[in-house]
């Protein structure tokens, strides 16, 4: 199933308006305002003590905003809808002598459902998941990855129509990060709503429709990824043979030049208004001998920089570099 763009005029499973939260003499939330679509995968994006968690557990109700509205699909009360959302918190943690399926099971019963019903459907997300072996295993004779796995599931166990998951990806290694992906891919095909933070740039810009860039506290930019990207011109990257004639009058001043050692040169050069056909004739009557040519479209890393600036981008690749020799 395709999932609608983002920016349509679906209803939200989300909708903050001007959050405001103060601990003692930090402001860790500066009137963070957000939509998020039903059906959308939507990332919260920004390094440690941005705000990313008083974000999210203002818009779930555990705690209150001291300025400012949340509504959940439409309820300004989170704890009333609260059996239809699924939340993974940042401080990870099950009860070590519970067996997976028992664990399950009690995240479930605190969303309403039966314990019955919320083991079979345990083992059932085990043996879909690739746990099925580990069903009668206390947590405790989990690896850490596993056990973080199974508190995922316990979050899904009764078919919320919303999941906030916080930094989901720390503590997976890569292989359990591609699961995960598939995992929230997965979920929002259904139509689940999912919403996450992060600090790693790639997974936001993978799997998100939007995302809420945060920095300080602050959102400087909430919307669409596409929409973030191309805030930056995408970047001509032309290889030629020749280092320098006539031809060169057809690129711009400003564009960057790479000698390679090999012989060859590097131009980088926003796409011009006239566009890349429109060089092409000079390069080859000019014999500039074009060995590569492409148009690069701005990464989402690149919109971060952008937008949230060169200090919180390098804070964010700091995190990411931690968090990978961890
Ligand atoms: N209960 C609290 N008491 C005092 N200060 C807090 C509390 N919770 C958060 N803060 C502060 O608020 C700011 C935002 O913290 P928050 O946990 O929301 O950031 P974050 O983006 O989730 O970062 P991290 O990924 O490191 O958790 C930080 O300066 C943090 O120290």
């Amino acid at each position: 199933m395709t999932r609608p763009a983002s920016g349509d005029n679906r209803s939200l499973a989300i909708e903050a308006r001007g959050l405001v939260k103060r601990f003692d003499d930090t402001l860790a939330v500066d009137g963070v305002d957000i939509e998020v679509p039903e059906g959308a995968i939507y990332g919260i994006l920004g390094p440690n003590g941005a705000g990313k968690t008083t974000t999210l557990r203002m818009l779930l109700g555990i705690i209150d905003p001291d300025q400012g509205v949340r509504r959940i699909f439409g309820n300004d009360r989170p704890h009333e809808v609260a059996k239809l959302i699924g939340y993974l918190p940042e401080e990870r943690g099950l009860y070590p002598a519970m067996k997976c399926d028992e664990a399950i099971a009690f995240m479930g019963a605190l969303r309403g459902l039966s314990l019955a019903e919320g083991r079979a459907r345990g083992r059932e997300l085990l043996e879909r998941h690739g746990l099925g072996h580990a069903v009668d295993r206390q947590i405790r004779q989990l690896s850490k990855g596993m056990a973080q796995t199974v508190q995922l599931l316990g979050t899904l166990v009764h078919r919320p129509r919303l999941v906030v998951f916080d930094e989901p990806f720390s503590g997976l290694d890569a292989i359990n990060q591609g699961k995960l992906e598939v995992m929230i891919r997965a979920l929002a095909n259904d139509g689940t709503t999912v919403i996450f933070s992060t600090h790693v740039i790639h997974h936001a810009e993978r799997l998100c429709d939007d995302v809420a860039i945060i920095a300080g506290g602050k959102v400087p930019y909430a919307g669409s990824v596409d929409v973030a990207r191309d805030r930056i011109p995408a970047q001509v990257r032309l290889e030629t043979r020749s280092g320098d004639g006539p031809w060169r009058a057809a690129l711009p001043d400003t564009a960057r030049h790479d000698a390679k050692a090999g012989g060859s040169h590097f131009w980088y050069f926003p796409v011009p208004e006239t566009g890349i056909e429109a060089l092409l004739k000079p390069l080859i009557d000019g014999e500039a001998g074009i060995l590569s040519l492409s148009i690069e479209r701005a990464g989402l890393h690149d919109a971060f920089v952008e937008i949230a600036g060169e200090a919180a981008a390098r804070a964010l690749a700091e995190e990411t570099a931690a968090g990978a020799s961890r």
